[in-house]
């Protein structure tokens, strides 16, 4: 729904099914923000028009995405917007009805089942319940992707034993996964994927079965990987808090399709589609409940705003500038500052009385003058 204020200056309300909902600012920033490992242009994954369908069902829908060399792209979805079946595309287990997938450069569709082991050994899966072998121990476990790739006993060894120390489990090698915490589990299922140096770590909601503590450790190893050793990672969840703290940009999922795609704090800062902002409900500071459900589209009392403003390399000091320039001209309500990549993410709320309309203009002139993003939120009587 799209208000036209008394003060002439067209917003855009917020209702959360809003599907013409565009912030003022979006796309005025290209860069990703986070250091990316290495940061060339090739990439190691590319998919163009990829389509698979079940039945009536569009599991994927003219799927097009790239991955760079060096980046962390994560996806997200909801439980059936399509991440495993684009995962068993990527990994040759399933193919595509149309489109083309090329894996650094190479067409992985309709390959012998030869051509597809070797594309295969390019990609390593982590996955989210760890799929060890419980017969063996960690270090066999390890070294299982070394056998099949022709590694000698000697040279097998020494990987492993380089691997272990890799992902902190050195101590670890005689023992069987059932001795082993779920962290633990996920380092060896880590260190496996990471065995024939692959060039793609393919993580399929590696996180969801740890606990928060494990979670962020787990993250903080996937990411010093990539800084180590330049690893390329695409990374499938359905949690945002895993995309913003390890991912350089991210692709959301919905109904096959990819709806959106951008830098993390980007996407943050200006989400653009309705699903995309409902899976940041929780990351981001929201109208308090009681107010949320008093709003009115009807001019009355209080108008109130969201505003959502980025900067680069600052500590989101726009709220204290704007109580300096704008003293008793308006009424924080809710807010807060999340730093994402090199990037300040503010968000929050303020009302202007509604009967003011010269005051609640020149606050908004103030906040387009910072290319902020300021949406209408709706209104609620005076007397509340
Ligand atoms: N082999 C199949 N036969 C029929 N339908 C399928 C098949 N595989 C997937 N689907 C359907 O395709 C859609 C996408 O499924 P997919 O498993 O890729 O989603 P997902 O995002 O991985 O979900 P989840 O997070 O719950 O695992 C769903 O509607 C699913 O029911």
């Amino acid at each position: 729904m799209t208000i036209l204020s008394e003060t002439g200056v067209q917003f855009t309300a917020t209702p959360s099914d809003n599907h013409d909902a565009r912030p003022v600012n979006a796309g005025l920033f290209t860069d990703t923000g986070r250091d990316v490992a290495h940061t060339g242009t090739e990439n190691v994954v590319r998919l163009h028009r990829v389509s698979r369908q079940f039945g009536t069902t569009q599991a994927l829908k003219e799927v097009s995405l790239t991955v760079r060399r060096g980046e962390i792209l994560g996806i997200i979805g909801r439980s059936g917007a399509g991440k495993s079946t684009l995962i068993r595309c990527l990994n040759g287990l399933e193919q595509p009805d149309e489109g083309v997938i090329e894996i650094e450069g190479r067409p992985i569709t309709g390959l012998s089942e030869k051509a597809l082991q070797a594309v295969r050994s390019r990609v390593g899966m982590v996955f989210q319940h760890f799929n060890l072998l419980s017969a063996k121990t960690v270090e066999q476990n390890v070294a299982l992707p070394l056998k099949i790739a022709g590694y000698d006993k000697a040279r097998r060894q020494a990987r492993v034993a380089e691997l272990l120390a890799l992902v902190g489990l050195e101590d670890k090698a005689k023992n069987y996964p059932a001795a082993l915490s779920g962290g633990q589990k996920q380092r060896v299922g880590i260190a496996r994927a990471l065995a024939a140096n692959p060039a793609l770590l393919l993580c399929d909601e590696a996180t969801s079965a740890l606990d928060p503590e494990t979670t962020r450790s787990i993250l903080a190893l996937l990411q010093s990987l990539n800084q180590k050793l330049g690893i390329t990672i695409l990374l499938i969840t359905h949690e945002m808090e895993v995309i913003k703290k390890i991912a350089h940009r991210v692709a959301v999922i919905n109904v096959g399709e990819i709806i959106e795609e951008g830098p993390v704090w980007q996407v943050f800062a200006h989400p653009q589609s309705p699903l995309t902002r409902t899976l940041l409900q929780g990351l981001l500071p929201q109208l308090p409940e009681a107010l949320a459900e008093r709003l009115s589209p009807v001019r009355q009392g209080e108008a109130i705003y969201s505003v959502q403003y980025a900067e680069q390399g600052r500590q989101g000091e726009i709220l204290t500038q704007m109580a300096t320039a704008l003293p008793g001209k308006f009424r924080l309500i809710q807010g807060g500052v999340d730093h994402i990549q090199h990037y300040a993410v503010v968000r929050f709320f303020f009302s202007v009385p509604a009967n003011d309309s010269a005051s609640e203009q020149v606050v908004l002139d103030w906040l387009q003058q910072h290319q902020a993003t300021v949406e209408l939120t709706g209104y609620v009587s005076g007397n509340d």
